[in-house]
């Protein structure tokens, strides 16, 4: 598989690095102004590093656009003349419609939306995936190459900004979460790098129990709390200062700020 990814700053640069893990190319060019992030990578075989967008579209049958929303556009209108029938154009643009890619490409090209988080970069990233008409035909191609890179949910595009929320955004929102954790372990007593470690490998225990055991947090939680115990009480406090309702709310504030760039 000939692979293309124009854009390799934080994400583009994430899924160079899955895909440069796993071997999971015949040749992969890495086209960015700014090459900075990928420079680890210049003596990778079969990996070719450049600025020139157009030479890595001519070389590659998958060219994933990892650029910011407000760039994507300016480049792919670049390029459209180089897109063929053949190739398979894949966009991880936060907002950025197939419709609005169909617009400058043309409705014949294969379009796949694909919404992954950075850690992709160590095959752990959860992948939501969303196509064209014509893109339908090159969804278990796309399911391929991220299954490798973590897990895939085909999902219908009205759902992409939601999964940018939960998923991409996510790893932000989980992160606050184990520092604030950490910050929690200092004032009990912890050093610094003793909390990040306690709060980390008890963040993984936790969702590795959800995994494996397929159970309902709650059902987790239920054996945890031991009657008039510790645990009820904290988890209690930490309702009423409304944590929950805290994440709730953040999750919808940034859906709304999803949708607004998606109109802008
Ligand atoms: N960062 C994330 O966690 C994440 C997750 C999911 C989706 N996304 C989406 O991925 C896209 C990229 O996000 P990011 O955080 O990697 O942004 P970024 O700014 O880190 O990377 C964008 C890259 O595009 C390059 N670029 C700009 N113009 C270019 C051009 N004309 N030709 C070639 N390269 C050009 C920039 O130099 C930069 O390295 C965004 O649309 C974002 O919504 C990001
Ligand atoms: N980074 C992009 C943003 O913050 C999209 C999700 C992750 O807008």
């Amino acid at each position: 598989m000939k692979i293309a990814i124009i854009g390799t700053g934080n994400l583009g640069s994430s899924i160079a690095k899955g895909l440069i893990k796993n071997k999971s190319f015949t040749s992969l060019y890495l086209s960015d102004k700014n090459t900075s992030q990928v420079n680890e990578f210049v003596d990778e075989a079969y990996v070719t590093i450049t600025n020139n967008n157009a030479a890595a579209v001519e070389n590659s049958d998958v060219v994933i656009f990892a650029l910011q929303p407000r760039h994507i556009e300016g480049v792919l209108k670049e390029i459209q003349p180089l897109i063929t029938e053949e190739h398979v154009v894949m966009s991880v643009a936060a907002g950025f419609s197939i419709a609005k890619i169909e617009a400058i490409l043309g409705e014949d090209k294969h379009i796949i939306r694909v919404m992954p988080n950075t850690a992709i970069s160590i095959g752990k990233s959860m992948t939501c995936l969303s196509a064209n008409l014509v893109g339908q035909l090159k969804i278990e191609l796309a399911k391929t190459i991220f299954n490798q890179l973590g897990t895939t949910m085909v999902i219908p595009e009205e759902q992409i900004q939601a999964a940018t929320v939960i998923c991409a955004s996510g790893i932000a929102f989980w992160m606050r979460l184990v520092r604030a954790t950490t910050q929690g372990a200092i004032q009990l007593g912890f050093e610094a790098e003793e909390a990040h470690q306690l709060a980390l490998q008890t963040c993984y225990g936790a969702a590795s129990l959800l995994k494996e055991s397929g159970r309902h947090p709650e059902a987790e939680i239920d054996r945890v709390t031991t009657p008039s115990g510790c645990t009820i009480e904290g988890l209690n406090e930490m309702e009423h200062q409304g944590l929950s309702s805290s994440l709730i709310k953040g999750i919808t504030a940034s859906f709304e700020k999803i949708n607004q760039i998606k109109n802008s």
